[in-house]
């Protein structure tokens, strides 16, 4: 007998499986992630900017200057980089670039465009100017032991940018989990150069997984292509299990045909009768299957796309964030529907492939019009999936989403 739970349970335990979390160090000047979740709150090195610098091109002058026309004799002349050697004095000026540190005594740089030259040695503001006029106080952005990322920061673009330019070297982050992939199935073609024989489809579940799983930051280790035959299947995952890896994805065979090995297989990989899941009262995707080998966590999703892509999105993902240190709660986003929907009076919680936009202040979201779980296509513009716990839905109703698109699947 398979054990059969609602989604809401089903997503307990996959959450309750999920692979351990381990911590690394990672430099973010030689081997910066392009994607991490940070482990520990992480301060400044430095003050940000280390000094007072020019936020323009022009004079440094002094406070007794500030409001006056009066001539200035020009008395030194500082690029960026350069250390500043002449103070500035009352009735002086110092030529200064952007992003050159202000020589002392300077209360105020005056842009080249509010001055003219007298002479080749003396200019004159044309304009008064206020104190601290373009200038950058020391640590105006932040000091030197402040906190500049709090745990569960995402590590990406802008963020290296913070830390690098904090003087920050080393960052601790939890570390990418390692993922293996079998995809069975005696009716699957990897060579796209050979036409397809009667009977046969190109394997696409498998590339969705990789894909999806690499730009969250996980690395693949190696999608592994098999027959429908139980040993080979248990061969493989078997291998991937041996070599350590976090996860194991089996996709194909997880439904109930007499060739379906994907329940018997991770049932013996696991060591049980019975799996924590096995069977989900979810539509599309209800044959699923989870259970933990030693340190491995190994899920059984179906080998059709549309269904491995909804519990990809709905069971994995939540298991594997919380790996990864990413703490999201699921269907968190509500969306205005724009259509309505009616269902079959059946127990499955119901996920439509959705496509969600923001239509002014509102989020709204657009069911696909075919939702069989035979479909592809129709996956290249979905962003979003609906929950669907009612039978009925008019448009105009607010509904659970949650976004697929999106490194954590939030909006904000
Ligand atoms: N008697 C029953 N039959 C089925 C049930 C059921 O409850 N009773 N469940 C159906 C549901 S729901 C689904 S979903 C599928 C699940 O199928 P499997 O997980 O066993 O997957 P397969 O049979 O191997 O493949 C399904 C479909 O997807 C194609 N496929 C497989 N792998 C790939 C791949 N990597 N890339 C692209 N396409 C793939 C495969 O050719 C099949 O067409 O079972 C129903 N049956
Ligand atoms: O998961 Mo199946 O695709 O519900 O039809």
């Amino acid at each position: 007998m398979r054990s059969i739970c609602t989604y809401d349970e089903a997503l307990d335990i996959a959450i309750h499986l999920a692979a351990p979390r381990r911590i690394i160090e990672r430099n973010v000047w030689t081997k910066a992630p392009s994607t991490a979740t940070l482990a520990d709150d992480v301060r400044a090195a430095i003050d940000l900017p280390p000094f007072a610098r020019a936020m323009m091109d022009g004079f440094a002058v002094h406070r007794s200057d500030i409001a006056g026309t009066q001539p200035l004799q020009v008395v030194a002349d500082i690029h960026a980089g350069e250390q500043p050697k002449t103070p500035v004095s009352p009735g002086t000026a110092v030529q200064i670039r952007t992003g050159a540190p202000v020589p002392e005594n300077t209360a105020a740089v005056v842009r080249k465009e509010w001055t003219e030259w007298i002479d080749a040695h003396t200019i004159r503001l044309l304009r008064p100017i206020s104190a601290g006029e373009s200038i950058q106080p020391r640590g105006q952005d932040t000091a030197q032991g402040a906190v500049l990322l709090s745990r569960g920061a995402q590590i990406d673009g802008q963020t290296i940018a913070v830390l690098r330019a904090a003087g920050v070297t080393s960052i601790p982050i939890y570390a990418p989990v390692r993922v293996g992939i079998v995809s069975t199935g005696s009716e699957l073609v990897t060579d796209p150069t050979k036409p397809l024989c009667a009977a046969q489809v190109y394997a696409a579940s498998d590339a969705f997984l990789q894909s999806t799983l690499e730009a969250l930051g996980a690395q693949v280790v190696d999608i592994s292509y098999v027959d429908d035959h139980p040993e080979r299947i248990e061969q493989r995952a078997a291998r991937f299990i041996a070599d350590g890896v976090d996860y194991v994805l089996l996709t194909g065979g997880a439904s109930v045909g007499d060739t379906d090995y994907a329940t018997s297989v991770i049932r013996r990989l696991c060591g049980t009768e019975q799996l924590p899941i096995e069977r989900v009262w979810m539509r599309p995707g209800s044959p699923f299957l989870a259970g933990r080998a030693g340190r491995t966590t190994v899920f059984g999703l179906s080998g059709n796309p549309a269904a491995c892509f909804v519990q990809f999105h709905v069971l994995v993902l939540p298991a594997i964030r919380r790996s990864l240190g990413i703490d999201a709660a699921m269907f968190a986003q509500e969306a205005v529907l724009t259509q309505s929907i009616r269902l079959k009076p059946i127990k499955h919680v119901r996920f439509y492939r959705a496509t969600a936009g923001v239509d002014g202040v509102q989020v709204r979201v657009e069911p696909q019009v075919g939702q069989s779980s035979g479909l592809v296509t129709g996956l290249a513009c979905v962003n979003a999936i609906i929950r669907l716990d009612e039978q009925v839905y008019e448009a105009g109703d607010i509904v659970p989403i949650q976004l697929t698109r999106t490194t954590t699947g939030r909006l904000f």
